[in-house]
């Protein structure tokens, strides 16, 4: 098992945003998180991720408990988190973003304190190779023909995308994605899923949350659904859609 959350809980002063929530993830799969506005999707993604430390339970990532660890250290450990709104340089150029997020690639590829060494100037050939990475990155995420446009030259969806090129460039082992397809059109979202898929086949696994559920329900393998914080229902992608208690939570109980 890649990543095991084991009763995870999350209290936000009175609301327990995550309860006792468990689930795992193999590595190679896509898994989906479910559930309606509130249901504590990005809270446990950001707990996963570092960014919050849970009330109670433990993250095991290789079976190593990681619910301690800063954001960096997750990220270090090759789990990263794409954000809803990834925050851009609106000046900047797509080529230019993707720079700035090879720091992490650099530190792990010569160690922290070769770092230190690297103020003056980067070793011959580490460029080139960082130049290479990005542009295999950009070509996966179809954002080659973009590369020297500026952020603000781009589509919600080229911005979202170019959020997931960024994580991209930390080589994570999984990716977290959070509403990757969140106010996309119907052709980026043909896009992003078409990406995706490509992640997966380039072995990275990919844990995504969202709302659009014909989205989401074509690309994962297995998911969860939240509701309350709480897992109401887990398996394969399609099972768990037409679970009851699933369309209960979307719907009402009376349209269940
Ligand atoms: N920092 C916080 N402080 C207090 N309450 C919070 C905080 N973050 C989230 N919550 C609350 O925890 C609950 C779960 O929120 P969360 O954002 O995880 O849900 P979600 O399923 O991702 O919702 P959405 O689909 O609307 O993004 C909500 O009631 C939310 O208001």
């Amino acid at each position: 098992m890649l990543l095991d959350v084991k009763s995870l809980t999350k209290r936000f002063g009175g609301l327990t945003a995550v309860s006792n929530v468990a689930f795992g993830i193999e590595r190679g799969e896509i898994i989906g998180i479910f559930g309606p506005n509130g249901s504590g999707k990005t809270t446990t993604l950001s707990l996963i991720a570092g960014i919050l430390k849970p009330t109670s339970g433990v993250i095991l990532w290789k079976g190593n408990d990681i619910s301690t660890l800063s954001p960096f250290e997750v990220a270090q450990q090759g789990l990263v988190k794409t954000f809803q709104n990834p925050q851009l340089f609106p000046e900047l150029t797509v080529v230019e973003h993707m720079r700035i997020a090879c720091h992490l690639h650099i530190k792990r590829e010569l160690g922290i304190n070769r770092l230190r060494t690297l103020i003056g100037g980067m070793p011959v050939g580490l460029d080139r190779l960082l130049e290479q990475k990005i542009d295999q990155v950009l070509a996966l995420c179809r954002l080659s023909s973009q590369r020297n446009e500026q952020a603000a030259a781009l589509s919600y969806g080229g911005e979202k995308m170019l959020g997931v090129a960024m994580g991209m460039l930390c080589e994570p082992e999984l990716l977290l994605l959070d509403e990757p397809a969140s106010g996309l059109g119907h052709d980026e979202i043909a896009n992003l899923d078409a990406v995706l898929r490509d992640l997966k086949s380039h072995g990275v696994t990919l844990c995504i949350i969202d709302h659009k559920v014909g989205f989401l329900g074509r690309l994962a393998d297995r998911s969860i659904a939240l509701h309350h914080g709480a897992v109401i229902a887990s398996g394969k992608t399609s099972d768990v859609l037409a679970d009851e208690s699933v369309v209960a939570a979307y719907l009402g109980k009376k349209h269940a």
